[in-house]
């Protein structure tokens, strides 16, 4: 055994170091190119801005690429270079841009009679596509169309690999090669060598990895069913579908970095991922950078995606699904032009004085006016021109002084001088403010918290009870709308956005930019501003002030509220879309009303739809409790298979009469049992409290709020009262199959009273 040992070691140590020759090969190509780079970033800063406006775009172009190659060279990537793999010789013989050969078959002789073959191509694959002197490719972008059989091969489908290899390396060492053999029945050799194969493969080296509280990127393991969601065609809709751990947010990030590497003109318009909480934005906001994309991907929580309207509480359940509702609508609108009429200070008289003499609108006729100007369907700001124009014709038809005018162009002449010398008055000015006021949605949103009010503007939509809850829930704003949002808030500013209309800004000026023309890419300016550290500031506005995205991917979309399909549709208006989420886990109660406005958001596009079958993150133990629920919450679903077991069978505790020192006491002994993170999980009504009970546990130990817990996990998690958990909204079984599904090592469940435990500590909803 120990022979043997020593042998796999020997054989294991030999491959490292084949690996490691290459990587150093490949940092020594590096340097130059970074030397190339400086070089040219040298060069110009000494000549300046001098030459023809062709001459310097077409220096700043080169200057460009070699400063963005620079960066990415220079920050630190931690496994640069992390795959190979071994070919087969192709049936023919041509090569792609990147210098490997295309064919995807294996040509008729390459394997002997005798089952002996020799491998005709070794591609490396890395983070960035790196060629030599003479233009051969010494590593393949991963994203390359030459780097997807390392992906996709499998043993029932190989096509030309012979051997994939997954390599390890921290910096610039190798530290470790795990193998993987998709033609076992072929007899290899490279370089007349028999091929090696080493290690027991590297998805489950990556899976048993302790969990920190970011996310990492999955490149060097991407598996086959998710590489195709990867690289889809982006036209139209891509849909996945999937269960807990499937990889659905892992794969959605990479086919963002995807879309950029393949037609990057198209997508710096921008990528938009919508993500459910800024919890799990913070998780993933790490994974792009690690790929070398950032800048042009905007990750954003759904209660974050108003500018100015940053979301900071939950409404209770019954609340937000009346806050989610499309019946919201309605109410919105009526809202809208109710609130013009509000407040003691709309005047119910004007008085104005016109050449002398003095002329007035009564009550009556001000309505008779508004009535007018609201009989369109423009944005209420948009009509405030109008009326003032309505208010001017009537005030001039009282004024009689057309009256005893023929001639068309005199009386043009003289209602132009009446519009001048009432318009300049500050009676008049001074109404029209108070009578068509600026409305903003906050200001309108705020209007909404009078019950009295709000129950005439949802008369025949919403029940009382829900007009009672809405209007409280409202409260917690000021008159002009300031103060705490939720969630669910969010989206209904959005809608009274467009309903309200934004009074026309002057427009800025833009900087001329000559290779706006050359290349077409927004984000290259001067070479000046491109090496300025202000640079990042100016992309980070740019991107604020951006309304539409050239792709939407939505994370979690089986949560999306009907408002907020509309508010993030908005955002897409012309995009490609990529939509990923799990029926099952969704908090949303009124699923077919969320369907309907997912359909209208998505629109007549393509849909392509794809399903993940494979759970990476639980172990089978946790993955079978969890799929007790599944069957409460969603008869007939199937659940994803576990790719790893782990005989850690989930533990249950039986709370005493102190629920938070039973849940303190299991947190503390799970920061002994796993390295990396433990989640705490309870009702949403428990947050403040879990906080508390936790305090002092350290970082590692994180309370969470149920709704909170989605898309993250943990090494360890513990879920406390899965009864409270499910009773707490219509849709809590299938809130606690979330929680119970966020562990990738240990879980723990605590009972309390409400969960009636048997003598093992069982709740009643976990067993069979
Ligand atoms: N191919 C892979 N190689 C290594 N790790 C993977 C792979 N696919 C997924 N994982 C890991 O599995 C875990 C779950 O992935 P992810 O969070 O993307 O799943 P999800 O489908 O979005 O889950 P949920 O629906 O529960 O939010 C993550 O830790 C991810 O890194």
């Amino acid at each position: 055994m120990a022979a043997q040992d020593a042998v796999r070691e020997a054989l294991r140590d030999r491959e490292v170091a084949v690996e490691q020759a290459h990587l150093d090969r490949v940092y020594r190509r590096l340097e130059e190119k970074i030397h190339e780079a400086e070089f040219l970033v040298d060069d110009a800063e000494k000549r300046g801005q001098v030459g023809t406006p062709g001459a310097l775009a077409e220096r700043d172009a080169q200057v460009f690429q070699a400063g963005v190659h620079l960066n990415r060279l220079n920050s630190e990537f931690e496994d640069f270079l992390f795959g190979r793999i071994d070919l087969l010789r192709g049936k023919d013989g041509k090569r792609g841009p990147d210098g490997a050969f295309t064919a995807t078959e294996v040509a008729e002789d390459a394997i002997a009679p005798d089952g002996t073959a020799g491998i005709a191509e070794t591609l490396h694959i890395g983070r960035l596509g790196v060629l030599d002197a003479d233009y051969a490719p010494l590593v393949i972008d991963w994203r390359a169309p030459a780097a997807a059989p390392f992906y996709r091969s499998t043993p029932k489908d190989p096509g030309r690999v012979v051997r994939r290899r997954v390599i390890r390396s921290r910096g610039r060492r190798v530290l470790g090669v795990e193998d993987d053999l998709m033609r076992p029945e072929v007899e290899a050799t490279l370089d007349g060598e028999d091929l090696a194969v080493v290690g027991d493969g590297a998805l489950m080296a990556a899976l048993g990895r302790a969990r920190s509280h970011s996310m990492r990127d999955i490149v060097a393991s991407i598996q086959a069913e998710q590489d195709m969601v990867i690289r889809a065609p982006a036209p139209g809709v891509t849909e996945v579908t999937g269960g807990p751990g499937t990889g659905k947010t892992a794969v959605a990030l990479h086919r963002a970095a995807y879309l950029l590497y393949q037609d990057r003109r198209r997508y710096s318009g921008g990528i938009l991922v919508v993500s459910p909480t800024p919890l799990l934005v913070s998780y993933t906001e790490g994974v792009l950078p690690s790929l070398g994309e950032e800048g042009q991907v905007a990750i954003r929580a759904v209660g974050s995606l108003v500018e100015g309207a940053e979301a900071t509480t939950y409404d209770e359940p019954q609340v937000a699904r009346v806050k989610g509702s499309s019946r919201m609508l309605p109410v919105l609108r009526r809202a809208a032009r109710g609130a013009l009429e509000l407040g003691e200070r709309v005047p119910t008289s004007l008085r104005v004085v016109a050449f002398g003499a003095r002329l007035e609108l009564d009550g009556e006729e001000l309505a008779a006016i508004r009535h007018t100007a609201l009989g369109g369907t423009a944005p209420l700001n948009l009509m405030r021109p109008r009326a003032r124009r309505l208010l001017l014709d009537a005030l001039w038809e009282k004024s009689g002084r057309g009256r005893h005018l023929v001639d068309p162009e005199l009386i043009a002449e003289a209602r132009a001088a009446f519009d001048e010398d009432v318009s300049g008055e500050d009676a008049f000015t001074g109404f029209l403010h108070r009578w068509w006021p600026v409305l903003t949605p906050r200001g309108v949103l705020a209007t909404m918290a009078e019950e009295r009010r709000l129950g005439r503007w949802a008369r025949r939509v919403l029940a009382q009870r829900e007009v009672r809850q809405l209007a409280r829930s409202l409260r917690r704003l000021d008159a002009a709308g300031q103060g705490p949002l939720s969630v669910h808030d969010v989206a209904l500013l959005d809608e009274l956005r467009i309903l309200l209309g934004t009074p026309p800004e002057p427009v800025r000026p833009r900087e001329a930019d000559p290779l706006d023309e050359l290349t077409g890419l927004e984000e290259v300016t001067t070479y000046a501003d491109r090496m300025s550290a202000g640079r990042r500031t100016r992309a980070e506005r740019r991107e604020q002030e951006r309304a539409e995205y050239a792709h939407v991917i939505v994370d979690e979309a089986q949560d999306l509220t009907p408002m907020q399909w509309r508010m993030v549709a908005r955002r897409g208006t012309s995009a490609t879309w990529t939509v990923v989420g799990d029926p099952a886990q969704s908090s949303w109660a009124d699923v077919d009303e969320a369907t309907r406005a997912r359909d209208e958001a998505l629109g007549a596009r393509v849909r392509r739809r794809f399903e993940l079958t494979v759970n990476y993150r639980n172990p089978a133990e946790i993955a079978e409790l969890a799929s007790k629920v599944l069957r409460l919450a969603m008869p007939g679903t199937r659940p994803p298979s576990a790719v790893r077991s782990t005989g850690l069978v989930p533990r249950f505790e039986v709370a005493g009469d102190d629920l938070g020192a039973s849940v303190r006491e299991c947190a503390a002994r799970l920061l002994d049992e796993v390295e990396g993170t433990i989640g705490v999980v309870v009702a949403m009504g428990r947050r403040a409290q879990a906080r508390e009970w936790l305090t002092g546990l350290g970082e590692r130990v994180v309370p969470l709020g149920s709704l909170e817990a989605k898309g993250l996990e943990y090494d360890a998690t513990v879920v406390v009262s899965p009864a409270e958990i499910a009773d707490e909204s219509p849709a809590g079984l299938r809130v606690l199959y979330v929680a119970l599904t966020r562990a990738t090592q240990r879980l723990t469940v605590v009972a309390g009273v409400r969960d009636e435990p048997d003598g093992g500590g069982v709740p009643d909803l976990l067993r069979e």
